[in-house]
């Protein structure tokens, strides 16, 4: 996966998930005719259910009628105005304390004053459902055992979502959270230790990336990738989410998130940029790279050492930093500026935005992707403007096209306050979440975190202590990476000093200098410092 744009990730992971969605669906037990369960159901379970009632997901079966789905049947509003399905209230799956937390904060839809709640034809963050629901608490050892979750999930996929045509919502639930990004700054890992809260559930794939690649699609199509209403609602569930790098660095992306009306906490991570940077260039230029090499480029000889492939046919890190930077003093404080207004300044969302940072002497938006780097190769031999005079030099080097817009932005993606910037202007501040990652590993930031995302208290330590997410070579969004393996084997993370990282002392001087404005920036923006 790792060699592959975006894009191409993407496909990969819709054809696996959809494979995955049937080998688990025909696990899934076949349904028992209702008048048999509900007459079994009422001699068995009824005195059962009497004396386990408060234990959460315990019990047979309960199924819920038509008629009981429907708005008469709702229970009055607690106090919070939430209204859900009586039985589901019933039954102990939903507590009315579980609608705000200790720092009152409700979790996103669940907040009955907003404008959102009202109108929409919804229970909490999900569509109502449009047939007969067939509801069952999930106590069903053999079906959990069919998952590495602690609840079976249902999702409603067929071939049918995947086309343009697909409107319907109804049965299907919004997120509540998305991490922006950015990429490699363990994105992966906060994505896992979120789903590990139990009033949280995980969507299909960790990245979907609908607002960037899929917005051709319909919004229904998005909604299908994560649990469907009746899963939602019978695991008491709160919130669902995902988590796609790809987001934060656009600004086309605020305003489809903006007009699709969902209102997720969104959460950006930012590591120490020079950690980043490092491990972007591993992750994002060198394993591709030598992917493509060892399966025959040009006239790269075969079956070489790795060393010697970097040492031949492989820019170093020194070498696109510098390049990189040139370009960037360029494009931030020259080019940049006028390009970006000329692009943006006509449209209604960002004008008010042009004036008022004019008006106040504030820094200037940048589209730092769109305007710095552009997107195409300048010709056969050059990829990207920024590399003119090292691939001219050097043409026996080898750059993966596919990946260059992220090769390009080793240093760019590491600016996190420039695409934050154009976040603020639609999102409201308190659905603006910021992470150092250096504190992910700390069960009581995770906790604050959580808090601010609406969650009852949870005990984030011992997810946490089985590992991070996608280290290193150790690729793969949903492999952990137990902490002893973490520490032999990554030479970068938070805590040293990244003295081993190959950049010459001047070269890290001068980008230790042109990063320290925009981390000031940004913890002015974000309201918190980070540790570097
Ligand atoms: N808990 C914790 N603390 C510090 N660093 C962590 C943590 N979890 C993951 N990581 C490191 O983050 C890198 C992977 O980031 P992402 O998952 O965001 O990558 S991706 O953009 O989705 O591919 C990857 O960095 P490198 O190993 O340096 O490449 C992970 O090791």
């Amino acid at each position: 996966m790792q060699s592959m744009d975006i894009d191409s990730e993407i496909d990969e992971v819709y054809s696996t998930v959809d494979q995955s969605q049937r080998q688990s669906s025909g696990k899934r037990r076949r349904r028992r005719p209702r008048w048999i369960t509900t007459f079994a159901g009422a001699l068995v379970a009824v005195p059962l259910w009497v004396v386990i009632r408060p234990l959460k997901n315990w019990g047979s079966p309960v199924y819920i009628e038509e008629e009981e789905l429907t708005l008469e049947s709702e229970g009055s509003p607690s106090s919070h105005g939430i209204v859900l399905p009586q039985i589901l209230m019933d039954e102990g799956i939903y507590d009315p304390a579980d609608f705000t937390n200790a720092i009152d904060v409700a979790p996103p839809y669940w907040n009955a004053t907003t404008p959102l709640f009202k109108h929409s034809k919804a229970w909490g963050p999900c569509f109502k459902p449009e047939e007969t629901m067939y509801w069952e608490f999930h106590s069903d050892d053999e079906a959990i055992a069919n998952t590495t979750l602690n609840v079976p999930l249902d999702y409603r996929r067929d071939e049918e979502s995947k086309t343009r045509n697909w409107q319907n919502a109804a049965g299907l639930c919004r997120p509540g959270f998305l991490i922006l990004g950015a990429g490699k700054c363990g994105t992966s890992s906060l994505y896992h230790y979120l789903v590990d809260h139990p009033k949280v559930l995980p969507a299909i794939e960790k990245q979907i990336h609908y607002f960037r690649y899929h917005t051709d699609k319909p919004v229904g199509w998005y909604y299908s990738w994560f649990p469907t209403t009746k899963t939602f609602l019978e695991n008491g569930a709160l919130m669902t989410g995902e988590a796609s790098p790809g987001y934060l660095p656009y600004p086309q992306v605020v305003r489809e998130i903006a007009m699709t009306g969902i209102e997720p906490k969104l959460i950006t991570l930012g590591r120490k940029p020079i950690d980043r940077i490092w491990s972007s260039y591993k992750y994002n230029y060198v394993t591709p790279a030598l992917d493509k090499i060892r399966s025959g480029h040009g006239a790269i000889p075969l079956n070489k050492s790795d060393d010697f492939y970097k040492e031949h046919f492989l820019f170093s890190l020194e070498e696109l930093v510098r390049a990189e930077l040139d370009q960037l003093n360029r494009c931030l404080y020259g080019f940049g500026i006028s390009k970006t207004r000329d692009m943006w300044y006509h449209r209604h969302w960002t004008r008010k935005e042009f004036d008022y940072r004019e008006k106040n002497g504030l820094p200037p938006l940048i589209d730092l992707d769109e305007v710095c780097y552009g997107t195409k190769p300048v010709n056969k031999t050059v990829t990207r403007i920024q590399w003119a005079s090292l691939q001219m030099q050097n043409p026996q080097k080898y750059i993966p096209p596919k990946q260059a817009f992220l090769i390009q932005a080793l240093v760019g993606r590491s600016l996190y306050v420039l695409p934050l910037e154009w976040w603020y202007i639609l999102i409201h501040r308190e659905d603006m979440l910021f992470v150092c990652t250096e504190e992910i590993n700390n069960a009581t930031a995770l906790l604050h975190l959580s808090r601010q995302l609406g969650l009852p208290d949870y005990d984030f330590e011992p997810v946490i202590a089985q590992g991070a997410y996608n280290v290193g070579g150790h690729r793969g969004y949903d492999t952990a990476t137990s902490w002893n393996e973490v520490r032999n084997e990554t030479d970068n993370y938070s805590g040293d000093d990244g003295d081993e990282i190959p950049l010459s002392v001047e070269l890290r001087q001068e980008l230790d200098e042109f990063l320290k404005p925009f981390n000031e920036r940004l913890f002015n923006l974000v309201g918190k410092r980070c540790d570097w």
